[in-house]
């Protein structure tokens, strides 16, 4: 609930206030009191409980809906059940003896009221249908413009361009060289399909959690495409990214994955190092080409 809200609605407040004081008013100018002693208790407080509910229901719905059509249908029916409570209620502490109409009138604004809160309730349905189309989409967005990977929670491909070209240009203004890594898993598809996507997906995640555990802090790893990788080594020279390559692969073999058997990966590697005049298309071409060489069938690492 929030009161921002209620200040929306200050002319239904008023209405509110002004029917329910007539009602009050009214039933007080024509009924009789009834004598204490002939007060059916348990009704009291049946028809007390009910009065208050309604009462709180009217005023949740104005203190936590904006302004609009389905907030109005909500206030009327709510509104005339109200009042139909409430008219019960007073009818256990006055009798009507020449007014035996309100007796006669206090069920007739419960049904309407009813009526109301069914086409309320309709509308209600159909915003909500729509509230949820624009959060989907909204959500879309924001996960097809995502810096992150969904599946392995490690940056994108498209975020780890954007760092390189910008480290591209810093490399150029200090000569300093930065490295690349990739990896690609051997025979993913065979465990997508011993496994499942379900499974498989956990084994990405958990070589995510591998390469994580054994790279620097500051080296910054993207899962590339389906079953490759690439690690960011900044400030680093080809010899320290070579023995870096060397590491990660070994840990990713060693390690044993949890699937419904324990299964040991390996993976193709390859390694650059940026040099003057190199964009990070070309390092990156440079990567896949090292990698496409490998997985040729008469090479070694095939
Ligand atoms: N579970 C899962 N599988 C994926 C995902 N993205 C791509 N794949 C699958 O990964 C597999 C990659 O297949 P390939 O590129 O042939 O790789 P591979 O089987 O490892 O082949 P080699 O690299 O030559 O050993 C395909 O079966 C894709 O359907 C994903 O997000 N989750």
């Amino acid at each position: 609930m929030n009161s921002r809200f209620a200040l929306l609605h200050r002319p239904l407040f008023v209405i509110m206030a002004l029917c329910i004081s007539v009602t009050l008013s009214l039933t007080s100018y024509l009924g009789v009191a009834k004598p204490f002693s002939s007060f059916d208790w348990i009704d009291v407080l049946g028809e007390g409980g009910m009065t208050l509910v309604t009462l709180f229901w009217l005023l949740a719905t104005l203190f936590s809906r904006l302004k609009g059509r389905v907030t109005n249908l909500l206030f009327i029916g709510l509104l005339a059940m109200h009042l139909s409570m409430l008219l019960d209620l007073l009818d256990e502490f006055w009798t009507y003896p020449n007014s035996g109409w309100i007796t006669t009138f206090e069920s007739i604004p419960a049904t309407l009221g009813m009526m109301v809160m069914s086409v309320a309730l309709y509308h209600w349905h159909h915003e909500q249908i729509s509230i949820n189309d624009k959060l989907q989409q909204r959500e879309r967005f924001y996960r097809d413009h995502s810096l992150t990977d969904f599946v392995t929670g490690l940056y994108s491909a498209a975020y780890m361009k954007q760092q390189l070209n910008r480290e591209v240009q810093l490399s150029e203004q200090h000569a300093q060289p930065f490295s690349l890594l990739m990896f690609d898993l051997k025979k993913f598809d065979q465990l997508n399909n011993q496994y499942g996507t379900r499974h498989a997906d956990d084994i990405l995640r958990q070589v995510a959690e591998c390469m994580q555990l054994n790279c620097r802090p500051t080296d910054l790893i993207c899962r590339f495409a389906s079953d490759r990788f690439i690690v960011f080594l900044p400030a680093t020279p080809a010899c320290t990214a070579t023995v870096m390559m060397h590491h990660l692969q070994c840990s990713l073999t060693h390690t044993r994955f949890k699937t419904p058997n324990e299964t040991q990966l390996s993976a193709y590697c390859s390694h650059v190092t940026w040099q003057e005049g190199h964009t990070g298309e070309q390092l990156i071409e440079q990567l896949c080409q090292q990698l496409a060489v490998q997985k040729l069938p008469n090479s070694v690492a095939a």
